[in-house]
């Protein structure tokens, strides 16, 4: 994904960036299904089916502790909010109320990551 970002011009503000863009899908209206990690023992199947499950509150953590010089972490983070969609996707039917939230969150994501980062 790094070659996929143009060459931006000044990477110090990405992590501040990435906390706003996060900040923006923990409180949009669809957010629910994503914001803590799926219940493997309540979600029959889940286990099985995702193999790397990805929530908002994961990522989070995951961007705490990421150091600003380690440069990967703009691409793990855009990686990992990914999953949580392809996760989504893969688990349920288009036309369920969890699979158009996360059809409605990746629109939201890809707008706002285009218009913030690159
Ligand atoms: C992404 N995904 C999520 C679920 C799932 O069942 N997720 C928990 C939903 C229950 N969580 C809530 O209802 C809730 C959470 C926070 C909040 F502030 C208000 C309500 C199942 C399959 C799947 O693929």
């Amino acid at each position: 994904c790094a070659k996929k970002a143009k060459p931006h011009k000044d990477d110090k503000k990405d992590l501040a960036t990435c906390r706003v863009l996060l900040a923006e899908l923990e409180t949009h209206q669809d957010a629910w299904p994503f914001l803590k990690p799926v219940d493997l023992k309540a979600v029959p199947g889940y286990r099985k089916v995702i193999k790397k499950p990805m929530d908002f509150s994961t990522i989070r953590e995951k961007l705490n502790n990421s150091q600003q010089n380690n440069e990967l972490f703009l691409c793990t983070f855009i990686i990992d909010v990914n999953l949580v969609f392809d996760n989504c996707e893969r688990f349920n039917e288009d036309d369920s109320e969890i699979g158009r939230a996360g059809h409605n969150m990746r629109r939201f994501f890809d707008k706002r990551w285009t218009e913030l980062l690159q």
